[in-house]
């Protein structure tokens, strides 16, 4: 006889069994969506054989199931279509032990070779998929990364964590343990969604990352390059006639020229397009105030006409001056008062950056709330921040609107703290002085060796014999995804951080220090959300060995703590990478026994590295990681992640 809690654990194995098979089950989720919340009703019991005859049996009393399966969140559950299934098979399981790491996960996510497999092959998979055939391997195949996709997408490399063996100092370690098992929702179908304003302040930072500045002055006199032009509108030109001669074909390469000209062309017509649309609803939030000024004004000079006949009159002027009927005219203003108020709350930065979405925004008026408003005012000076550290020319534009031009605020982004409450960005600097009055910090790209210890070596290095592996291209080879990288990307076939290798020109993180406002000094807050297994950045500092000589510094940093400037990796040679007094924004990230990121290394061409990860970062929140037990433990001080689950608070 089974026990209470084994019936229960029992019915709810088979039901569990039941929705799993459904999950795998072919059938067309699609064709549910006009339902809104489809459900299926499963009602079964156990039965006992009582005699040689199979047909007769007896329920056993207690073991009757009744369950109702939500159809919607299996939907959501089912395995990957074959299309993502491909588009996943480069990130396949290798056969080591498996230590949690995340598998990188490109914002752009483009289809390479699997690991261990050509790009021949994984073009073959392609092409093969893309022709709808459904070989049994690919059957197969589609299994094992459902199977895979059913843990959360977070999928096990062959890296190993970073393990830190220094019992001497306080360290962080990787723990990668309690990642969430959400996925994302798949969009099944085109839907229509409002225009809100986390859209919106989205938008305008990606367009302040995008690395397209908005200089009216540049872009124009680039504009009025004419063989450019004349050359770009002309391209059959180029094109080989029938017959051609060999001298003619060393010209071939001429549409290639052509081509790459053309591509700077138009990434420059696109670059002034998008100035001028930012000119364009300045300018037109700017007509907003002059008409309202006007109204006010004849109000005052004529206060027997009401405000009504008054502000009828100023429009008829206006809709003739225009050639718009009176509607039409009417209509826009109510789209180019929204610019106005978008301008008036997150300030003109907000106007001059927010793209094409801001024209919906506006029509629909969806978010114009004063909740929403509050927080755009909020952003206002984080704003500024970014436009003018990153687009310095973009205050050029205001002259046109009779603003200054005057930049607010210099150097590099991150020598600004930003306040959540909207209150005036503060110099680093200044935030560290009370425990360093000699405070400095240079902000790098890449970590500097520490020459007095390494020489001319880098300690990074990791030989092409042991890992990673060269052939005869003498390309290195990814090991996690397999594929050959290079700085040049027309050879790279490695996509597995993107953001950060293998690509021509890389884009600022949409990322910002932040003043915390419970203690923990600054923070790093994502301005835009950063999926999954997506790089943040690379943790870069001073590559060095023994601090002993440091330790006064950091000591008196006081809410640095003296170990928390540096990671340690017992990777080959590396001893440390200290940001006491150089580095980058990893430098800010704080704990979180609930972290929403993660350290982990990579090996970039013959050199490790050690990158920053995404766990699934949204918008606006704080980015952090688990400083782990080793940081901790024996520590006299109290977490101030506030989570539910904070293992490292006092009030425990
Ligand atoms: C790498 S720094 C992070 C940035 C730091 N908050 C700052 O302002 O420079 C690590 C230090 O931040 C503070 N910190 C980070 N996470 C914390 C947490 N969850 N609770 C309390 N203090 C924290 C500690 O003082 C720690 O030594």
């Amino acid at each position: 006889m089974l026990s209470e809690e084994e019936t229960v654990v029992l019915r709810q194995q088979v039901a569990n069994a039941i929705a799993d098979q459904l999950t795998r089950a072919n059938i067309d989720w699609a064709s549910l969506d006009q339902f809104s919340e489809p459900s299926v009703h499963i009602e079964a019991e156990f039965r006992e054989r009582l005699g040689a005859s199979s047909a007769e049996r007896r329920p056993l009393s207690g073991l009757s199931i009744s369950q109702v399966i939500d159809l919607t969140s299996l939907k959501l559950a089912r395995p990957a279509s074959k299309q993502n299934a491909i588009g996943q098979r480069r990130y396949q399981r290798r056969s080591e032990p498996t230590s949690g790491t995340i598998v990188p996960l490109s914002r752009s996510c483009t289809p390479v070779a699997s690991h261990g497999a050509s790009n021949q092959a994984s073009h073959d998979h392609r092409k093969q998929d893309a022709m709808g055939e459904n070989s049994e391997t690919s059957d197969r195949e589609d299994t094992e990364n459902s199977s895979r996709m059913a843990i959360s997408g977070l999928r096990p490399s062959c890296c190993g964590m970073l393990v830190v063996e220094d019992n001497t100092q306080r360290q962080m370690e990787v723990v990668n343990e309690n990642f969430p098992k959400r996925r994302k929702a798949e969009v099944v179908g085109y839907a229509i969604k409002p225009s809100t304003m986390d859209k919106l302040i989205t938008g305008i930072w990606e367009q302040l990352h995008n690395g397209m500045g908005v200089d009216p002055v540049a872009i124009l006199g680039e504009l009025m390059t004419p063989s450019l032009i004349g050359d770009a509108i002309s391209p059959s030109l180029y094109l080989p006639r029938p017959g051609f001669s060999v001298s003619e074909m060393s010209t071939t390469s001429r549409p290639g020229r052509q081509f790459n000209d053309t591509t700077i062309f138009c990434r420059k017509v696109t670059q002034a397009s998008r100035t001028c649309r930012s000119v364009e609803v300045i300018v037109q939030a700017r007509w907003v105030e002059h008409f309202d000024t006007y109204v006010e004004h004849l109000r005052g000079s004529d206060p027997k006409t009401s405000s009504t006949k008054h502000r009828k009159a100023v429009l008829v002027e206006a809709s003739s001056a225009f050639g718009w009927s009176e509607k039409e005219l009417r209509n826009k203003i109510a789209i180019w008062r929204g610019y106005k108020e978008i301008k008036d709350a997150g300030g003109w930065a907000a106007l001059v950056f927010a793209g094409m979405g801001i024209y919906r925004f506006c029509k629909y008026r969806v978010g114009f709330d004063t909740e929403s408003m509050q927080r755009l005012r909020n952003l206002r000076p984080a704003l500024e921040v970014a436009a003018d550290t990153m687009n310095p020319s973009w205050r050029r534009l205001l002259s046109i609107v009779g603003e200054s031009p005057v930049t607010k605020y210099s150097g590099h982004p991150h020598d600004w703290v930003i306040c959540l409450d909207g209150a005036s960005p503060i110099p680093l600097r200044k935030t560290y002085l009370q425990w360093d009055p000699h405070f400095e910090y240079k902000h790098i790209e890449d970590s500097v060796i520490d020459q007095s210890i390494w020489g001319g070596n880098d300690p990074r290095w990791t030989s092409p014999f042991s890992q990673a592996l060269t052939r005869g291209s003498r390309l290195f080879t990814c090991q996690d995804c397999a594929n050959e990288q290079s700085d040049d990307p027309k050879q790279n076939c490695c996509y597995c951080f993107p953001s950060l290798f293998g690509y021509a020109t890389l884009t600022p993180p949409p990322v910002q220090v932040f003043r915390t406002p419970d203690g923990r000094n600054n923070g790093l807050i994502a301005l835009c959300a950063f999926e999954r297994g997506a790089a943040v950045g690379e943790f870069v500092g001073l590559i060095t060995k023994g601090l002993t000589r440091r330790r006064p510094h950091g000591e008196r940093t006081g809410c640095l703590t003296r170990w928390l400037l540096l990671i340690v990796a017992n990777i080959h040679l590396i001893d440390k990478i200290w940001q006491g007094r150089q580095g980058n924004f990893t430098r800010f990230v704080n704990h979180s026994c609930n972290a929403n990121a993660q350290y982990q290394r990579f090996t970039w061409l013959d050199t490790q590295r050690i990158i920053l990860v995404s766990k699934g970062i949204e918008a606006g929140t704080e980015i952090t990681v688990d400083y782990s037990d080793k940081y901790w433990r024996g520590l006299d001080k109290t977490c101030l992640c506030g989570k539910r689950n904070c293992r490292y608070s006092r009030s425990r």
